[in-house]
């Protein structure tokens, strides 16, 4: 650079210092993009704008109606450019030569030179640049997906992105590549071609550099070329096929990114490139999660400064829960009683029940060690919204079991969708973290279940259809003022009651004196140490075992499990458009159904609850608490739950946290890929390890995590994202497991702010909660595989349009002081009180039958072999059917 331009060079930078830099981030609907924009604002300090391929920007229109997201046109976004120092095209599913995948890409590649920005092109976006210049796309012998390679670069060009930048490793997620010719001379030996030929322009694209390659050695001994980075010789354009952002790409690999950078400020400059500062950007500014209904209603929120809307002060349910103050009595708990004693002692197991039951749980997440109990659901408040109604249902049951007061919030009359309901109904009735000198895990507030319908539509509402045949809630959230928590660690159990402020509490004493009067309770004390209820004593069950250890079979019940070889080809065809390069990784799933004569079905009437199956045909009496019972005691686990409500049972072992997020808004997620089956070879956490910790498993675990960063940074923001724990191995009753830790801190919660000054703070992003961060996440990314939408999009394809109905959803609680807590439903039975199948006409039955449901799958990437998959599903399946076959 000459002298002069130098001297320019400074006075623009300085003239230019007060404006910070802006990137333009156009998302391909990836599920890595936060965390390449998180990595793009902490390193190179700009600012950065999102849109996505299709030029949606997730703005509503100003007035906030419902007519969906700004959309740039093209003109517009060509207009456009010229508020941006560079732009990046990010990763995505489908290919660079599909005009829908890449959308708005194609845009920069041949503008008048007047025109044009620096741009850096990411997998999917260095592959359009590839392609727009020459290069074919081809795909690759096999995907590398979640793969952790070495990128082959020279850091020794001045002036070149690689420029002094050490050996790295960094993480691959593409099926196709970009042919540049680099095979086309079939004599070359590779040497050769490593010493000479590969840093050089071919004659198929000759306007790009290869910059930086990767070599897999293929099963025929010879190795595959990939290119992994270019450079346009004379226009502002680079490209890296390689995913800079992955929590396993090694941060040596983030000078990259400044060396880009500097490059493409300094094009601008020799250009004399003006960025214009219209200050007009209607955009998001970090890729909001990858779903529009949590942004929209958290918005919303946002504007609104007194905290409730419009649509809810007119309710006559509006002062329900309200001024509350949050009552309690711990008493110790004997050694040995867990959630089973304290059933039995409140007869809880027949009516509406809610319980998350983390008594029983072997080795499992040591932050899930206590249990808790709703207490009278029956008449507690609860939200039922079914997903694609245009309103939500809030009901107050009566005392005496009937329908109570019901009243339907009208989501045409302002509210944008039910998460903005029910954020506002937790808000007017939050209480701040430190009003109680308490350890509960939870103090009253939201429990229940979201289905994972209700995360798909929240991905694009389209994805859900208007008419499914039935009315069931996809999300039913019980207000619960009444419950009991077990602290199993302490050694403590709290009776809690949200009651009105000023009044008595004859109500925490009686129930309290119900329980320490118990028989469990009394009979364990006596008893001493040696309680049989925790399930630590029996967790070492082998699957074959347990199938058959109870004895007698049940007959009655009638089980139909998935046809292996279908199930066998679903994994090939998942393979094939992860081939093609459509998905980088996907949840496959199958349904067992499962029917048996109706059992006794509860009733209430005035407010006691009843059997009422004696008058009907039943010739056995396993309820559904006494199959959950046996569940638990085979198939302990950290997340269990026993439910009623909202017309569905469910009776659940899962061993996975989907979130949980704290009253101060330390989220945290914990996804699970990577399971083996114990077996008589392997025992012990280090035999599984040995199994977990190759490329396979590693990736498919990997995927996920990073999906789930990208998750989290939506709500909590740049650099507010860490994995404290990756990849470790974890032992369960019947299998093991590997699970990563992924933390977030949600903004905004400053010691000083978190104690009554969050509520109407709403300029603040510490309106964000822990709804929000739920909202933002679902449908649980291990449920799903990555890109979460385009994967989403194709298992409704191959699992031929079933619903998953409440598995894949999630079951757990947020309490008056924000925290929560909730798990992914998975190893879980559970069935409706609407579904029945007929009756077995030959067995004499007369009338229908009930249905039950498992759901069982995992994850299939490019490795997966078609019978190991069906093996993890059946293996899966065994724990809950086995139970459902032996008590049913
Ligand atoms: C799909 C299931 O489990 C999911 C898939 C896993 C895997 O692929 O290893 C592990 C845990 C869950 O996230 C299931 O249990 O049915
Ligand atoms: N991560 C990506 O951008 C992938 C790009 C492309 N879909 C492929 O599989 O090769």
């Amino acid at each position: 650079m000459a002298m002069g331009s130098r001297v320019e060079s400074e006075a623009a930078a300085s003239a230019s210092a007060a404006r910070p830099r802006r990137i333009l981030f156009i998302d391909a609907y990836d599920s890595f993009t936060n965390n390449i924009v998180s990595l793009l604002r902490t390193i190179l300090g700009a600012e950065v704008f999102v849109i996505r391929i299709d030029l949606s920007t997730l703005e509503k229109t100003a007035d906030g109606d419902e007519s969906g997201p700004v959309r740039w046109t093209e003109a517009e976004f060509v207009n456009n450019l010229a508020q941006f120092d560079a732009v990046v095209c990010g990763p995505g599913p489908g290919s660079p030569l599909n005009p829908d995948d890449v959308g708005a890409f194609r845009l920069l590649w041949h503008l008048p030179p007047h025109l044009q920005v620096p741009v850096l092109g990411i997998c999917l976006g260095f592959q359009s640049l590839v392609a727009a210049h020459g290069g074919a796309i081809r795909r690759l012998q096999r995907g590398l997906h979640g793969m952790v390679r070495e990128i082959e670069h020279r850091d020794d060009v001045p002036g070149d992105i690689f420029h002094r930048v050490p050996d790295f490793k960094a993480t691959l997620y593409h099926s196709l590549c970009a042919d540049i010719g680099q095979d086309d001379d079939p004599d070359m030996l590779y040497e050769e071609w490593r010493r000479l030929a590969r840093w050089a322009p071919t004659a198929k694209a000759p306007e790009l550099q290869p910059l930086a390659w990767a070599t897999e050695t293929r099963e025929d001994g010879r190795g595959e070329r990939i290119l992994m980075g270019v450079r346009h010789v004379s226009k502002p354009f680079w490209g890296l096929q390689y995913h800079l952002e992955s929590v396993c790409t090694e941060p040596a690999a983030h000078a990259v990114l400044e060396n880009w950078f500097r490059s493409a400020l300094r094009w601008n400059e020799a250009r004399g490139r003006r960025i214009r500062d219209d200050s007009l950007l209607q955009i998001q500014t970090l890729s909001p999660p990858n779903h529009l209904e949590s942004v929209a209603a958290h918005k919303r929120r946002a504007v609104r400064r007194d905290g409730e809307a419009e649509w809810w002060k007119s309710g006559a349910l509006r002062d329900v829960g309200r001024d509350c103050e949050y009552t309690y009595r711990t008493i110790p708990l004997p050694h040995g009683v867990g959630v089973p004693e304290v059933v039995e002692a409140l007869g809880l197991t027949a009516g509406e029940s809610i319980i998350l039951d983390s008594s029983s749980s072997k080795n499992g997440d040591p932050l899930a060690l206590s249990s808790i109990v709703a207490l009278e659901v029956e008449t507690a408040l609860r939200f039922e919204f079914h997903v694609s109604d245009n309103f939500v249902t809030v009901r107050l049951p009566g005392l005496d079991g009937s329908l109570g007061r019901v009243e339907t919030v009208s989501l045409d009359d302002g509210a944008t969708n039910v998460w903005e309901i029910i954020s506002d109904f937790w808000e007017a009735r939050s209480h701040p973290r430190n009003s109680t000198d308490t350890n509960s895990a939870f103090k009253g507030g939201f429990m229940g279940f979201i289905t994972y319908e209700m995360g798909l539509q929240g991905l694009d509402k389209k994805m859900v259809s208007g008419d499914r045949g039935h009315r069931r809630p996809d999300v039913c959230l019980a207000w619960v003022s009444k419950s009991l928590v077990l602290d199993h660690k302490a050694g403590v159990a709290h009776v809690q009651h949200l009651r009105p402020r000023g009044s008595d509490d004859e109500w925490l004493m009686s129930v309290t004196d119900k329980i320490q009067t118990s028989h469990g309770w009394l009979r364990s004390e006596r008893n001493g140490v040696n309680g049989h209820v925790n399930g630590h004593t029996n967790g070492h069950v082998n699957v074959h075992k347990s199938l058959v250890q109870n004895g007698h079979l049940n007959h009655r019940a009638k089980i139909r499990t998935p046809c292996p070889t279908a199930y066998e080809e679903q994994v090939q065809a998942c393979q094939d458009f992860i081939a093609a390069g459509e998905s980088y990784e996907l949840c496959l799933t199958s349904q067992t159904t499962m029917t048996r004569p109706r059992g006794p079905r509860p009733s209430i009437t005035n407010g006691v609850q009843q059997a009422n199956g004696a008058k009907q045909q039943t010739s056995y009496d396993s309820t559904p608490w006494s199959i959950y019972q046996t569940l638990r005691k085979r198939q302990p686990a950290p997340f269990g739950s026993f439910i009623r409500l909202g017309g569905a049972t469910m009776l659940s072992s899962s061993p996975e946290r989907f979130l949980s997020h704290s009253s101060t808004g330390l989220c945290s997620m914990r996804p699970m890929k990577g399971t083996v089956r114990k077996s008589v070879a392997v025992s012990t956490v280090a035999q599984a390890e040995k199994i977990l910790h190759i490329p396979k498993e590693e990736a498919e675990n990997l995927m996920i995590v990073d999906l789930v960063r990208h998750d989290l940074h939506g709500v909590c923001g740049v650099g507010n994202v860490i994995v404290p724990d990756l990849m470790k191995v974890e032992e369960y009753a019947t299998v093991f497991q590997m699970i990563t830790v992924v933390n977030g801190q949600l903004p905004g919660y400053q010691q000083d702010k978190i104690d009554g000054m969050r509520r109407g703070d709403y300029d603040s992003p510490s309106a964000y909660t822990g709804l929000d961060a739920l909202a933002a996440a679902l449908p649980p990314g291990s449920m799903t595989g990555a890109p979460k939408k385009r994967s989403c999009e194709i298992l409704q394809v191959i699992e031929g349009q079933q619903e998953r109905s409440l598995y894949s959803g999630v079951v757990g609680y947020m309490d008056v002081t924000g925290a929560g807590d909730w798990s992914v439903t998975i190893r879980t039975m559970f069935r409706w009180d609407d579904e029945e199948a007929p009756p077995d006409e030959a067995a004499g039955e007369t009338e229908p039958r009930e249905v039950w449901r498992i759901g069982a799958g995992g994850a299939v990437t490019i490795l997966s072999t078609p019978e190991g998959e069906r093996d993890e599903m059946f293996t899966k399946l065994a724990g809950p059917m086995g139970v459902f076959r032996d008590t049913a």
